[in-house]
């Protein structure tokens, strides 16, 4: 047996063996890829980037919208079209120039309906030099549908309502928030936008998304349109949202309930999955920037839910 043979053989053990802890420790220690390309869970920590490439099937990018302008007012957004600010226009340059820096090039790209995704993937494609990358767009990989909050603060509603039940609605995976009644003030604006003249149906057209519901959605889109690009050998890129990209991290590393609760995604920080030939993580979420920028970045997502 081959010394490739018996590393692989050692990783596919570590792997399983990693999964069956992660398991067990989920809720505790959601599993991180440390560094670049090793695999830490509480007691191992296992770094080979030879066979975890030789597993690697499928490589893609994802990569949530840089700040809008109402994540700078800290406001519950959704599917209300919030342009970026100053900053996430900044970021997203950023997010381009690591992909160019680490020498991303792309077949195809996904993205919402939303602009904030949009001009995210614009200014990313402008910086490697593809702006003329075919893209395609889709209501399914917008934000979750915050209902009823939408245009709330989110700091001033953790303090009139509590900032555990605001947790619930911004990260539960099954605890909608309020619907968006008719009489919402942007109930309009969102409804008629006409980019959803012929999708949604009409019945499909949410006024409020758990994290459950936003998978619902999503996950189609993942399986019938984005898989079938990936297996026909292209280079994914997706920019999208917070809560659908949390959506797909969910399915792909089989997040349980609980612990998709304790994630929260910076904006405009790439992150890389390399998937084997089953569509199973061989590297998960691995962040293209420095394990503390990432890290602070995701506490400050988190932070948003504190009343002030
Ligand atoms: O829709 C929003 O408000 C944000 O883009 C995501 O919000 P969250 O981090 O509160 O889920």
């Amino acid at each position: 047996m081959g010394v490739n043979n018996i590393s692989n053989r050692f990783l596919i053990f570590v792997n399983a063996l990693n999964r069956f802890e992660n398991i067990l420790l989920d809720d505790l220690v959601p599993k991180s890829v440390v560094g670049n390309k090793c695999y830490r869970s509480l007691s191992f920590e296992f770094c080979d980037w030879d066979s975890i490439t030789a597993m690697s099937k499928y490589k893609i990018v994802m990569v949530r919208h840089g700040e809008s302008e109402w994540n700078k007012l800290n406001l519950f957004c959704g599917w209300y079209d919030a342009e970026l600010s100053d900053v996430g226009k900044k970021e997203a340059e950023s997010a381009g120039k690591a992909l160019k820096n680490d020498g991303y090039k792309f077949d195809i790209a996904h993205t919402s309906v939303l602009t904030r995704a949009q001009k995210t993937l614009e200014a990313i494609l402008k910086e490697i030099g593809q702006s003329d990358l075919p893209t395609k767009t889709s209501w399914r990989l917008n934000e979750r549908h915050y209902g009823g909050l939408t245009g709330l603060n989110k700091a001033e509603t953790a303090a009139k309502y509590g900032e555990q039940q605001v947790q619930i609605w911004r990260r539960s995976f099954d605890v909608p928030p309020p619907p968006m009644e008719e009489s919402h003030p942007y109930y309009n604006k969102i409804v008629k936008d006409p980019r959803y003249a012929k999708e949604p149906k009409k019945e499909e057209f949410p006024m409020f998304e758990s994290l459950k519901l936003t998978i619902q959605r999503t996950l189609p889109y993942w399986n019938d349109v984005i898989v079938p690009d990936l297996k026909a050998g292209k280079k994914v890129l997706i920019a999208a949202h917070g809560n659908s990209l949390r959506g797909i991290v969910k399915h792909l590393d089989n997040m349980s309930d609980e612990a998709i609760m304790g994630l929260n995604l910076p904006t405009g920080i790439p992150f890389v999955y390399e998937l084997d030939e089953n569509l199973k993580p061989v590297v998960s979420m691995q962040f293209l920037g420095d394990p503390e920028t990432v890290k602070k970045a995701m506490e400050a997502v988190a932070a948003q839910g504190k009343a002030k």
